[in-house]
């Protein structure tokens, strides 16, 4: 099975600015991928020229075995990108209509209208609608032709709550259905619960990349906290091997560890006096600012 997308070696400069350096990325089928950066990291970048929007300066891009500006490839492709453009003279169930007449395959109208929860504004004219409605619609029109990748581009901006977990459900389902999804968000709660993978990028060039388990143990561990019994103090806690920095909180103990399951061994086997003991992993934000303020 061809690779949904494969970036070889890709750089896009600017005049002097190198907006993506020599990145290389694989993404399987049926995978959703989050795509993360700070602001000018080249997510945007990355995103137009898989699209097919912006040629690399160097390297290679296919989306879908193909190039990503070959007819058959766009074909099967969605994007929903920041900017939603509509007809100002278009119903919302007209502009959807519109979008499914450029497809081969599109999928039926009441079910677009049904998973971006529009079906009570379908004969809304498109402009009139407030902003998290145009975000949906422009998630309907990104799936109006039933695409095998979809790209979806800060989705989530200006959504409530119910819409955001509606769309949430929807691309889960579509990606237990084979399909790919590449998404941008500044939102790390919600990549961290929605992807498969994490791909981080900073001043254009990959500086992780893994699952949102492996991203957030690979940059801060774990962190072991106890209630420590009258026995223990800071020096006998620093002769214990995998103990670095202690933090204390009255009688209670915090030791940061990339690998805590053996921490916690040796503090057992050096008769550590604990009770209420809690192992938790830092979070996404913490790896994300680690990765990128490096
Ligand atoms: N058309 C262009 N001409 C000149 N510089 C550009 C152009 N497009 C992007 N850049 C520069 O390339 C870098 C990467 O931009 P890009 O939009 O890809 O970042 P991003 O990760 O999507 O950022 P954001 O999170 O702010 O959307 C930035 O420094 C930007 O100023």
């Amino acid at each position: 099975m061809a690779a949904a997308i494969q970036l070889d070696n890709v750089s896009k400069s600017f005049r002097s600015k190198k907006a993506v350096d020599r990145l290389s990325l694989t993404i399987e089928q049926g995978s959703v991928v989050a795509l993360l950066g700070p602001n000018g990291a080249g997510k945007t970048t990355t995103v137009s020229m898989i699209l097919g929007l912006q040629q690399p300066t160097e390297g290679t891009v296919k989306l879908l075995g193909g190039d990503p500006q070959d007819a058959g490839v766009r074909n099967r492709i969605g994007a929903m990108l920041q900017e939603v453009s509509v007809v100002d003279s278009l119903k919302v169930a007209e502009t959807i209509n519109l979008f499914r007449s450029y497809y081969d395959h599109p999928l039926p109208l009441e079910r677009l209208l049904q998973v971006s929860n529009l079906e009570a504004e379908r004969n809304k004219l498109a402009s009139a609608l407030s902003g998290g409605q145009q975000r949906r619609l422009g998630f309907a029109l990104a799936l109006a032709g039933d695409p095998d990748v979809l790209f979806l581009d800060e989705p989530t901006v200006g959504m409530d709550v119910t819409s955001r977990q509606l769309f949430w459900e929807t691309v889960r389902a579509m990606a237990g259905r084979g399909r790919t999804i590449v998404l941008t968000t500044h939102y790390l709660e919600e990549a961290d619960s929605v992807a498969d993978r994490i791909v981080v990028i900073n001043n254009g060039q990959l500086v992780a990349d893994g699952t949102p388990s492996e991203i957030k143990a690979g940059t801060n561990g774990r962190v072991i906290s106890f209630t420590a019994g009258s026995s223990v103090t800071t020096e006998l806690l620093r002769t214990i091997p995998g103990v670095g920095e202690i933090e204390w909180n009255h009688n209670r103990v915090k030791l940061k560890s990339a690998d805590t399951d053996r921490l916690i061994a040796s503090l057992i086997h050096h008769g550590i006096e604990m009770r209420d003991i809690e192992i938790v992993s830092g979070g996404l934000e913490e790896a994300f600012q680690a990765l990128v303020n490096k």
